[in-house]
């Protein structure tokens, strides 16, 4: 093999480079043949650079657009032309829905039609990838192109996003806990410079029979605040509790803060919420889908495990049905109902409604 090209970063790492890139307000180059750039990370300065470039397009995911009344001409997204004279300050409050209700009036918003939206689909992808909020200014590659600048093919891009995170231990240390004084954590790093996952074995459970089993999704807010507004804080203490008193069971700790969306975008969505909007619409009104996590981990650590089928402690089916299509049998739902409070009636009963939680 070319030791120059293996030395070289791959796909997946340059991906990763993108993001860190994106976060810091950096413009990353797509396929060669445009810039994006984060509208939350943007700076007067760079937006001054990018417009000598020549126009400007904003894309937004189709769920933010629909809250502005924008065309939406690709399924999903939308592609705004950014007018000669627009200021960040504009461009900021498109893409961030705080202020919706005080200032309403945003437009009117000209959105491009027809020609390949891949490129904005890939740059939404890496806005969304590296947790800043999903929407991304395009503008045309100078020339010559600026050195320096992280450089991604944008179907590479799309692809690697989608692809399924592998994941491999990297150090597991027996803790002894309240709830269970059998306890192993063990920590796995995914291949692609994302978020590390945990798994915290109780006991030594029989790899051939079901485990106890709980995917526990990160909550800071619940988990370590003890916040009343949802009920995972409860959830986590009763799941490590009953696999204490059963002597077994396996809790996997899954960094997806904020359903998949990271815990600033989710602090953005408490906002709403405190505006009146509740969990799901204020998802919607940042970009985000209702639950943007990947089940696929969840699957693929019970396998690296070594289970294969399990007794899974959740209130939500389509935990279960995500189980069940990645090749573990899930063969009871055990009801995980603790922790109702006057805070977080209305978000569970939403939960419920809007997406198909057991209450
Ligand atoms: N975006 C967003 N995420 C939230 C909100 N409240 C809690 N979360 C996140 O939701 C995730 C917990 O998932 P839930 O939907 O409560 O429950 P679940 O894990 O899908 O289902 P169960 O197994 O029954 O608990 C955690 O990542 C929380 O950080 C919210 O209002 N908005
Ligand atoms: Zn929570």
């Amino acid at each position: 093999m070319d030791t120059a090209l293996s030395l070289g970063p791959t796909p997946a790492e340059r991906l990763n480079r993108a993001r860190a890139d994106l976060r810091m307000g950096l413009p990353v180059v797509l396929s060669d043949s445009c810039l994006a750039v984060a509208v939350e990370t943007l700076s007067p300065a760079r937006l001054a650079a990018l417009r000598k470039l020549g126009p400007l397009v904003l894309v937004l995911t189709a769920r933010r657009a629909e809250t502005l009344k924008a065309r939406i001409y690709d399924t999903d997204l939308a592609r705004i032309r950014v007018p000669r004279d627009a200021e960040l300050d504009w461009l900021q409050a498109l893409a961030d829905p705080a202020d919706d209700l005080a200032m309403p009036m945003k437009g009117p918003l000209s959105a491009e039609r027809g020609g390949d939206a891949t490129l904005a689909r890939a740059a939404i992808a890496l806005t969304k990838s590296a947790h800043l909020l999903p929407a991304a200014i395009l503008a045309p590659l100078p020339s010559p192109p600026t050195e320096g600048l992280t450089a991604l093919d944008a179907n590479d891009a799309l692809r690697e996003i989608a692809a399924e995170t592998v994941l491999a231990p990297v150090a597991a240390a027996r803790v002894p806990m309240r709830a269970a004084e059998k306890g192993r954590l063990h920590i796995f790093r995914p291949d692609d410079g994302g978020e590390e996952h945990y798994a915290i074995e109780i006991g030594s459970p029989a790899r051939d029979k079901p485990v106890l089993a709980r995917l526990h999704s990160a909550c800071f807010t619940g988990d370590v605040l003890g916040s009343l507004k949802c009920d995972c804080g409860p959830q986590l203490d009763a799941a490590l509790t009953q696999m204490g008193h059963e002597g077994t069971g396996i809790l996997l700790y899954l960094n997806q803060e904020g359903r998949g969306i990271g815990l600033a975008n989710k602090m953005r969505a408490y906002s709403l919420q405190d505006q009146g909007f509740d969990t799901v619409e204020a998802n919607h009104r940042l970009g985000f889908e209702d639950d943007e996590r990947d089940f696929r981990i969840g699957a693929a650590l019970l396998k690296k495990l070594g289970f294969h089928a399990v007794r899974l402690l959740t209130n939500n089916p389509a935990k279960v049905r995500m189980l069940e299509a990645n090749g573990i049998k899930v063969v009871e739902r055990v009801p995980l109902r603790v922790g109702l409070s006057r805070h977080n009636a209305a978000y569970l009963a939403t939960k419920a409604e809007k997406s198909g939680h057991i209450l």
